[in-house]
């Protein structure tokens, strides 16, 4: 386990590091995300969006809550202890997201085939559904990260 103080090691789901884009303190961007696990597998949680994630004004906008279907679907996995990177990710948005709606967010592994691990996040406002994404994220080895000349800072993020 990592001893970096850029890095924050806890039994919470997020922040995953301190830098994160989406979760971390250090970004001017950093999305409100409390998540927990019910169960063995799985997490539920709230997101809200801000001004700072607005395309439309007044709407959250569609690459932030991308990014934040990628974080909540990271989430799952890596308190499983897999080792990752998201191949491919697709997000339907049912209804706008407006900024400062409190959401509440479910997601899930929908299957697994060899490498493969298909992630659903579900996001959810007072109204009902408001986005499904699906991630589909493959195992890799750690050296797909050491060969890119990263080391412990990244490999120790995983399995917590
Ligand atoms: C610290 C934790 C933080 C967690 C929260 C944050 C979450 C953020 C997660 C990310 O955003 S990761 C960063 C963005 N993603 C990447 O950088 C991945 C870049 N792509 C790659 O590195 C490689 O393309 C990849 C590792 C995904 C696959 O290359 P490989 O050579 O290892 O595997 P291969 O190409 O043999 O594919 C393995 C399987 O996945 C399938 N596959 C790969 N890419 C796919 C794709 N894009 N769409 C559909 N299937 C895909 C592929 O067909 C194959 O299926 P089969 O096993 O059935 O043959």
């Amino acid at each position: 386990m990592s001893t970096s103080p850029e890095t924050t090691i806890a039994g919470a789901l997020t922040p995953h590091h301190d830098r994160c884009f989406v979760c971390g303190p250090c970004s001017p961007a950093q999305v409100e995300l409390d998540l927990r696990c019910p169960g063995e597998e799985g997490i539920v949680g709230d997101v809200v969006l801000d001004a700072r994630h607005q395309g439309v004004p007044g709407i959250a906008h569609g690459g932030a809550i991308a990014a934040v279907v990628d974080e909540i679907a990271g989430s799952v996995l890596t308190r499983l202890g897999v080792r990752f990177v998201t191949a491919s990710l697709t997000t339907t948005y049912h209804a706008p997201v407006m900024t400062g709606e409190r959401l509440t967010c479910s997601a899930w592994i929908e299957s697994t085939v060899g490498r493969k691990r298909t992630v659903v996040v579900e996001l959810a406002g007072a109204a009902g559904r408001v986005v499904t994404g699906r991630a589909l994220c493959v195992d890799v080895p750690e050296e797909h990260f050491t060969r890119l000349g990263l080391g412990s800072e990244v490999t120790d993020l995983f399995g917590r």
